[in-house]
């Protein structure tokens, strides 16, 4: 491995230091400057369970790391800015890998990040590890002049809407793990969508920037247990149509050629990172006319209903569906 301060200075060197902070890379800690982050939000990587190096290149990690985070700060109706980077790396990893990440994180900010935000490095750790590689990342981030989008705030009759798809990076895990067996170069999108997913940053910003959602979470664990959160944060239930919802033609083919239960994978795969919010009857019109304008994928898939309902999800032909699980568990036996 390289040494941790080549690894810094090489940080250093390809993310310039970010406006906002005053005192970056170098010191004990950041300084930043007063009033401009008022988001923070933290997600972590760890081998064999978020990735596998041979399933995923470390450019993929990268871009996932920061486009998990970025996910985060968008569903608070927010915009990107610095962040922080801790890597746990073994000592015999051959230094192409953690240069891998970075090139990754680049690459993701270049393809994800509009240019009215900038994201770059403040900070971080380094450190050894004698299990398998950890990676973490605090991005800090700036609520919109209207106020952040919280995860409270739905209130019974809202719709339920999804901007963009869901199942397709838990197809990607089926196939990589081998569950669903496939010919080589088969099944492109899914694979992508597990290794390089998106984040909806812009959208995330303008929606919190015109008020449009009353709550809104980034689905990164599965629907359903996702709506969960906005349910019990906001008291109140909920109807999920799931025959709402979009149906990717890779999953289509998944089922129709492989059997697979996609309606699972959507509703409770994850690692989406796709948005989830609720929006009151009367600004449904603006999520119809913003996505018009800047070709998103919105979908209107439930209403809000009062807490005494609970969730309700109904299935393909309008019957309610159950999951032994609405998502990803970290501390299940599996
Ligand atoms: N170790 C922890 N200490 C303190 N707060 C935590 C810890 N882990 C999570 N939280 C807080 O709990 C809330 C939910 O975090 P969680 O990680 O479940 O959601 P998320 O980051 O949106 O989802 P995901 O991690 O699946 O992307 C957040 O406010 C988070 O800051
Ligand atoms: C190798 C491998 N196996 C399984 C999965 C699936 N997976 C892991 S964590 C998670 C939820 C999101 O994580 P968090 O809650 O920590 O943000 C999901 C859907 C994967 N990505 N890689
Ligand atoms: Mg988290």
């Amino acid at each position: 491995m390289t040494t941790e301060f080549e690894l810094i200075a090489r940080i250093a060197e390809l993310f310039g230091a970010p406006e906002g902070v005053a005192v970056g890379i170098g010191d004990d800690g950041a300084v930043l400057d007063p009033g401009r982050f008022d988001l923070v939000t933290m997600d972590t990587m760890v081998e064999g369970v978020h990735f596998k190096r041979d399933w995923s290149s470390p450019q993929d990690v990268g871009w996932k790391l920061l486009a998990s985070n970025l996910s985060d700060i968008a569903a608070m109706g927010g915009g990107p800015g610095a962040f922080f980077l801790s890597m746990a790396l073994p000592a015999d990893l051959d230094p192409q890998w953690p240069e891998g990440v970075l090139e990754g994180i680049k690459d993701a900010a270049r393809a994800l990040v509009p240019e009215s935000f900038e994201v770059s490095a403040g900070g971080g750790d380094l450190s050894a590890t004698h299990g398998p590689i950890v990676l973490t990342m605090t991005l800090m981030g700036e609520a919109s002049p209207a106020g952040p989008v919280l995860r409270r705030g739905a209130v019974p009759g809202d719709r339920i809407v999804l901007l963009g798809q869901t199942g397709l990076a838990a197809a990607g895990v089926s196939i990589l793990s081998g569950e669903v067996e496939v010919e080589a170069g088969q099944f492109a999108e899914a694979l992508r969508a597990h290794r390089r997913p998106g984040a909806q940053v812009r959208a995330g910003a303008l929606l919190g920037l015109y008020g449009v959602p009353s709550a809104m979470i980034d689905v990164s664990d599965g629907l359903v247990q996702d709506l969960g959160h906005i349910l019990k944060a906001s008291e109140v239930g909920a109807r999920l149509e799931a025959y709402s919802l979009p149906h990717h033609p890779e999953l289509v083919l998944l089922r129709e050629e492989h059997g697979v239960d996609i309606l699972k994978l959507m509703l409770t795969g994850g690692d989406d990172y796709e948005l989830l919010m609720t929006i009151p009857p009367a600004r449904m019109p603006k999520i119809w006319d913003m996505a018009r304008r800047h070709s998103w994928d919105v979908h209107d898939i439930g209403e809000v209903r009062s807490p005494d309902e609970g969730m309700v999800v109904l299935g393909p032909d309008g019957e309610p569906v159950t999951f032994a699980q609405g998502g990803y568990r970290h501390f299940e036996a599996r």
